[in-house]
């Protein structure tokens, strides 16, 4: 099993910036495989839109053509709060044999801190944070216990999000080439975010 590198969100919908991400942690961290998670409840945004069932759906369709990618639904099966505390104390239950890395894009490092029972988390997985080739990050203000289980790994910045896809899906506009085709194509025969 080995390496495994795992990425929450909300998946509202997958796009290449999650597909790079992932494939950026895979070479920065050596990892064998990475694990997509979607979250039932996200902790610190407003839930999705789009029920579970169809984001893992979206998730299937994207990565179907890599071997090293794999859609992991345990926080859909959960009630409540998706925590990543509780997440990774079930996946280190079920493969004793793995380890695992949580892998976070770079906005996201410096909030580490207010993550739930962050000290518990920093002691059963590594962080895996993304940061853009030309702008390498200052880790300085985090505390010891969190930068000491963080690993780099470089991804030129991809300025896609599921908002913006979103939106233009809600307008009318133009998204091929922001998000795979199979997934584009599920959007339209399930007639997702439309206005
Ligand atoms: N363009 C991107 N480049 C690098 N990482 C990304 C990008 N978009 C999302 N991520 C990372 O992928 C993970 C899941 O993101 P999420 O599903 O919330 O996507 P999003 O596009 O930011 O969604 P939304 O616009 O709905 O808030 C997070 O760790 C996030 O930082
Ligand atoms: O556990 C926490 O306290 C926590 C706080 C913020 C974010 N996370 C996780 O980080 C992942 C990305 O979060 P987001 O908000 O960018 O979708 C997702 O899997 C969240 O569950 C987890």
């Amino acid at each position: 099993m080995g390496r495994i590198g795992l990425l929450g969100g909300t998946f509202d919908p997958v796009h290449f910036g999650h597909l790079l991400a992932a494939q950026a942690a895979i070479e920065g961290a050596r990892l064998d495989e990475v694990w997509f998670i979607p979250t039932a409840i996200p902790p610190h945004k407003p839930g999705p839109g789009t029920n579970g069932e169809r984001r893992r759906s979206m998730l299937e369709a994207a990565i179907a053509d890599n071997p090293l990618f794999r859609v992991e639904d345990i926080e859909l099966q959960r009630e409540g709060t998706s925590y990543t505390i509780d997440t990774v104390t079930a996946l280190r239950e079920r493969h004793p044999e793995a380890e695992f890395f949580w892998i976070v894009g770079s906005d996201m490092v410096k909030d580490l801190p207010n993550w739930r029972r962050i000290a518990e988390l920093t002691r059963q997985v590594s962080f895996i944070g993304l940061e853009r080739p030309d702008q390498p990050s200052d880790d300085d203000l985090l505390p010891v216990y969190i930068r000491s289980r963080l690993i780099r790994a470089v991804m030129p910045p991809i300025g896609i999000s599921s908002t913006d896809i979103r939106r233009r899906l809600r307008e009318g506009r133009p998204v091929r080439y922001l998000l795979p085709d199979p997934v584009i194509d599920f959007i339209q025969r399930n007639g997702l975010y439309e206005s």
